[in-house]
């Protein structure tokens, strides 16, 4: 895509879209406006869910990626109408229940959870599938992954690196369900640093005997992988009671019980699931158009011709109104029909 091409230049010259002013540009039929740190780019004659985008500049998430990787990053961002809710972070130990809950929740209410499938490199247990438990990956691939930013982020834990995709948290929010990350403390550290909101929550023993006993029972680990998580449970413990990234401490004493209170944290206590949410809406632009900017306002103006007229409308989209969602996607995409008029042609 030419346009493409065009914008990629001018924003690799690092020039601030606000110096560029706000004259639309326009190729090959794409037109986009720059406001801000973003330009938008409405593609041509595409479906309706793959007509908006946005090139990131200067945003958070870009701006993080910067510090992270070292190098000068531009990342194109898809346009979603409507809000994803928040995702869902649950820490704890190893053996304290996580799946376990993470289970009965997906089972409760198939509809409105999906899971953030991670990447690893350990070995898979017996029961458990590519790219549904995890992705299971080579370590010197899942390295040069990260290094080209793959990962909204990542950790090394009990000796083997975990990441969590950008990818793997969007595939959820478009599904149009809530995320649920199961990830470790530093993990959840690096989310609670990020442009991604969501709420945290840590998951405790009743005591580090039971740990122990609940460990040794599930019977997926040797002796020597059972030892270091019981090493590394103490200090996940004490980090996760001490530090200010989790909103939540849930104790996992009675199974039902605590599924009881993080249903309820979650707003869910005599919830009866129904059907999913309805699919966000959609418009489509018609391949005529022209963009301007008013103030935080950009109004795509839209000619279709009909047998006998011609109409043209108006769309507004406020800039304002944009939210940072899971990064990959710009969420809170607001359009309103400002004014139709049907002209005899
Ligand atoms: N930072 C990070 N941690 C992860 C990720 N996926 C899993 N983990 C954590 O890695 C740890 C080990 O997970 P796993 O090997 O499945 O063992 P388990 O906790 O004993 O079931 C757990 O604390 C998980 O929460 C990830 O994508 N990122
Ligand atoms: N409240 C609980 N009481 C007794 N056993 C439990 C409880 N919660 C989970 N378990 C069991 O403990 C083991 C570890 O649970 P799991 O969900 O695999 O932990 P994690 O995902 O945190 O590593 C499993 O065998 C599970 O059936």
């Amino acid at each position: 895509m030419e346009l493409a091409k065009q914008l990629l230049s001018l924003a690799k010259k690092r020039v601030h879209p606000t110096v560029l002013g706000t004259k639309p540009l326009s190729c090959n039929g794409h037109s986009a406006v720059l406001f801000e740190n973003r330009i938008l780019v409405l593609k041509k004659g595409s479906k309706s869910d793959d007509q908006i985008w946005f090139l990131e500049v200067d945003t958070e998430y870009v701006r993080q990626q910067r510090k992270k990787l070292g190098t000068e990053v531009v990342a194109w961002s898809k346009g979603v109408i409507g809000n994803a809710e928040k995702p869902i972070v649950i820490s704890g130990p190893s053996g304290v229940g996580k799946g376990t809950l993470i289970s009965m929740l997906m089972k409760e209410f198939p509809s409105m959870f999906g899971f953030s499938v991670s990447h690893t490199t350990r070995a898979p247990r017996n029961m458990e599938k590519d790219g549904v438990h995890y992705h299971f990956t080579e370590k010197s691939v899942m390295e040069k992954e990260i290094k080209s930013g793959k990962f909204l982020e990542f950790a090394s834990v009990h000796g083997n690196l975990y990441g969590t995709s950008v990818e793997a948290v969007e595939v959820v929010a478009d599904a149009g369900k809530r995320c649920i990350l199961d990830i470790d403390v530093q993990g959840a550290r690096s989310v609670r640093a990020s442009s991604l909101e969501a709420i945290f929550i840590f998951v405790c023993p009743p005591s580090m005997e039971e740990l122990e006993k609940r460990l040794r029972d599930r019977g997926t680990e040797t002796e020597e992988q059972i030892l270091k998580r019981l090493r590394n449970a103490q200090a996940e413990i004490e980090q996760g009671k001490s530090s200010n990234i989790f909103d939540f401490i849930l104790y996992n004493d009675n199974l039902e019980e605590c599924y009881d209170r993080l249903k309820k944290l979650l707003g869910l206590d005599g919830f009866v699931a129904t059907s999913p949410k309805s699919a966000p809406r959609e418009i489509n632009l018609p391949t005529d158009h022209s963009v301007s900017k008013i103030d935080d306002k950009i109004i795509i103006s839209c000619i279709s011709s009909g047998l006998d007229k011609e109409s043209k409308n108006s769309i507004m989209l406020d800039v304002s109104s944009l939210k940072g969602g899971a990064p990959g996607r710009t969420r809170g995409l607001d359009f309103q029909v400002i004014g139709s008029m049907d002209q005899l042609s």
